[in-house]
């Protein structure tokens, strides 16, 4: 019998051998790769009213990096954020109303979706039996992909794309994602981690970030503080342009005319990687490898070294990545890491977390340094949303786990506003180029082969 793990090692070698495309090619037939412009750009494809984007200008085609500045739906997402600690209000709602439709809600038209949304967090009977209990998995982002596309067989009009159809299941999923997650979580702790079970079913009076510290925590309880901070995340997360590889990923699959659960796994799936929203994880493993291997968290030179061995691939995952740090399109800064930042340090001092805290800003002052210094680029990194989220995360008690699944439960509602663009303005299949360079060969038959 064929030794699987010995046909694996052998035929792994072969099929890295001939997948290697020579990186000549890429330039010879100016591939524009990853969808980027020689200077850097991202490679113009679309055209989006949802979330703007800007990083840098572009001066006689060279990339001229400014602050950073995130608008949703042409508004200042700093503002809304001012405007909603100003009322002392929970937002997310608000930024999903903003997102999908269009324009901000007044009073009633915002009472009127909260409560909307909050009757629609409970999942379909047997849904949570049936396709979350039995079938626990160890990564949450893969439950709730699946979950997603288990939605599927519980809607009586799945296929339907007319946008009146794809907005009923919009708002469902942004209604849903949360207990998703919650249930999804809570199956994984109990079958994968042996504790108890805890299945709080969802409140509909309360915010969506009030009710998701409501679900997961086995007590229930949660602060005013807590929810405040797990709302502004929620908010800063919720949107960022067409061109994001998740929400690009909703796009191209939105655009072959098929369902809406299926547009939306695609992009969980996208989201889950550590150079996306999976990178909000990475991070706290690399600050906790960090910790353990710098002896002396105030000395510069220290930090320097082993940030260089991360990128000399000698140290944490060997990527060669220092997560957290670097965007494409941000240089100078991310608006959202700017202000996750600054409630870092409040949450720090109240919990007595400053040297670790400084320990993060040493890392974000001197990677760009080590950067430029190792990779002799021009290029700026800074750090970037996934930074300081899960710091922001673990001083309020998360587990890590939620990382990313939170990041979901934020987009999903940037995703259904871009899935509704494609399907209004996109209405063509998405369909780019790839060169063959593969030359021509005759078929050999079987018996003629070596
Ligand atoms: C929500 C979000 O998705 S925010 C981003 C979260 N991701 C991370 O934090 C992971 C770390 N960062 C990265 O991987 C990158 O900065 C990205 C993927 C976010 C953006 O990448 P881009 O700006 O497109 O840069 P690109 O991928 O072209 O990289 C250019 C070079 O810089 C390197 N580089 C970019 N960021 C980093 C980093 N943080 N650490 C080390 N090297 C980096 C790349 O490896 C590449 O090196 P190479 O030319 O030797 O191959
Ligand atoms: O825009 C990107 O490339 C990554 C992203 O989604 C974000 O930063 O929120």
């Amino acid at each position: 019998m064929v030794n699987f793990n010995e046909f694996l090692d052998k035929m792994s070698v072969v099929a890295e051998d001939n997948n290697r495309i020579d990186p000549e090619y890429y330039t010879k037939y100016e591939v524009k790769r990853g969808l980027r412009n020689s200077n850097g750009s991202g490679v113009l494809v679309g055209l989006t009213e949802i979330g703007e984007v800007h990083g840098y200008t572009i001066d006689e085609n060279e990339k001229v990096p400014v602050e950073g500045k995130l608008y949703y739906r042409g508004i200042d997402v700093s503002q809304i954020v001012e405007g909603l600690q100003k009322d002392g209000r929970y937002g997310f709602e608000e930024v999903c109303y903003l997102l999908l439709f269009g324009r901000l809600p007044n009073k009633t038209e915002l009472q009127d979706f909260v409560e909307l949304l909050g009757n629609l967090r409970s999942l379909p009977d047997g849904f949570t039996e049936d396709m979350i209990l039995k079938a626990p998995s160890p990564d949450i982002m893969n439950k709730l992909a699946r979950s997603v596309l288990a939605s599927y067989s519980y809607d009586d009009n799945p296929d339907d794309i007319s946008i009146k159809n794809v907005l009923r299941q919009s708002i469902e999923l942004i209604a849903r994602f949360p207990t998703m997650v919650a249930y999804g979580y809570q199956a994984k702790s109990h079958y994968h981690d042996h504790n108890s079970l805890y299945i709080h079913p969802p409140r509909a009076d309360l915010y969506t970030a009030e009710n998701f510290l409501y679900m997961i925590r086995p007590d229930n309880k949660y602060t005013r503080l807590e929810a405040e901070l797990l709302d502004l995340s929620l908010i800063l997360h919720a949107e960022h342009g067409g061109g994001n590889n998740s929400t690009f990923a909703v796009h191209v699959v939105t655009s072959t005319g098929t369902d809406t659960y299926s547009a939306i796994a695609a992009a969980i799936g996208s989201l889950k990687g550590p150079k996306h929203g999976g990178a909000n994880l990475r991070v706290m493993g690399m600050m906790e490898d960090i910790k353990k291997h710098v002896h002396d968290w105030n000395d510069d030179e220290e930090i320097k070294e082993y940030l260089k061995k991360i990128i000399k691939k000698e140290a944490y995952d060997r990527s060669g990545l220092i997560y957290g740090m670097g965007h494409a399109v941000y240089t100078l800064s991310d608006p959202r890491a700017v202000l996750l930042k600054k409630k870092a340090a409040e949450l720090a001092a109240v919990k007595n977390m400053e040297d670790e805290l400084n320990l993060y800003f040493k890392v974000e002052e001197l990677a760009p340094k080590v950067f430029a210094e190792m990779k002799q680029s021009s290029k700026d990194i800074s750090a970037n949303v996934d930074f300081y989220s899960g710091f922001v995360y673990k001083m309020l008690n998360l587990p890590e786990p939620l990382y990313t699944p939170i990041f979901a439960i934020a987009r999903i509602a940037g995703w259904c506003a871009h899935r509704i663009e494609e399907l209004v303005s996109g209405q063509r299949i998405i369909r780019p180029a790839y060169k063959s360079v593969s030359g021509h060969k005759p078929y050999i038959p079987l018996e003629q082969r070596i």
